[in-house]
């Protein structure tokens, strides 16, 4: 693979409880990439997404094996930081869910709790956070109203914008396009290749045609395992595994 590795899992295996949810998966993330996790309901694509920049922590019964490195730095080091790596890692959700604010204090969220008072520094990384989330000209007239009375698309776009504005080195989203429409994915799929340009993405998708459209990279996985990574094109044109074919094809899923 060519390029360097921003996120990297060797031997990684996860447990909620007795539930072994992740087996032994190893993986290395593409800097400045999309990356798809593919896979049927279940397999744990959103457990390995989740644990990229310790989500799992906030799940009581989770508990983990093996390692998970960001930028070369183990990020389960007890010295490490949880909630720097939370803001270099951040994240889109199934559901859109902007704060109970105004689209301007979506925006500006992360950089004030950073202690960030400078209306004009605050103004300026609002406009470029907008901007970045491909939804500025849609909102600039109406930065003060509140985030919720946006669409289910702009909302989703609004969250990217909210990320941005903490200039985080990737962006995880788990299935961001599955409570829109056809015309809203769309958006948010060419949002995902622009923001790619600077940021890594991972991307957790039901949508293959999704995967295949977006994503440099695909995982296919299944029951806790990672059955095969490669480019986008040789899982889809020419996948290693049969497992991975019969899934690709439709023929379970
Ligand atoms: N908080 C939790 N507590 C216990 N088990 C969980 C928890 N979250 C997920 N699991 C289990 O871990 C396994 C992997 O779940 P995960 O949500 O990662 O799969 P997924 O591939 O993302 O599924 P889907 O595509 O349906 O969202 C499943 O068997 C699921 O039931």
């Amino acid at each position: 693979m060519t390029g360097s590795t921003i996120l990297e899992t060797t031997n990684l295996n996860l447990w909620y409880g007795q539930k072994h949810a992740l087996i032994d998966i190893s993986i290395r993330i593409p800097k400045n990439r999309v990356t798809a996790l593919i896979g049927p309901s279940g397999c744990g694509k959103s457990t390995l997404l989740r644990c990229f920049n310790r989500m799992n922590d906030l799940i009581d019964s989770s508990s983990v094996t093996g390692e998970i490195r960001f930028n070369g730095n183990d990020i389960h080091d007890p010295r490490a930081d949880v909630y720097a790596i939370r803001e270099k890692i951040g994240m889109v959700f199934q559901k859109p869910n902007p704060f109970p604010k105004s689209i301007y204090e979506n925006v500006a969220y992360g950089p004030r709790i950073h202690g960030m008072r400078e209306k004009g520094t605050l103004d300026r990384i609002v406009e470029e956070s907008l901007k970045g989330a491909a939804l500025w000209d849609e909102v600039k007239d109406r930065l003060h109203e509140p985030a919720l009375s946006l669409s289910g698309g702009q909302q989703q776009r609004l969250c990217i914008a909210r990320c941005l504005a903490v200039e985080p080195e990737a962006i995880l989203m788990d299935e961001p396009c599955s409570a829109l429409d056809p015309i809203a994915t769309a958006k948010i799929e060419d949002l995902i290749i622009q923001i790619a340009r600077e940021h890594t993405v991972v991307i957790v998708t039901h949508n293959m045609q999704q995967a295949a459209r977006a994503s440099d990279y695909t995982g296919f996985m299944y029951l806790g395992r990672l059955v095969e990574f490669d480019k986008t094109t040789k899982i889809f044109e020419d996948p290693g595994e049969e497992l991975t074919e019969n899934y690709i094809t439709g023929r379970f899923g």
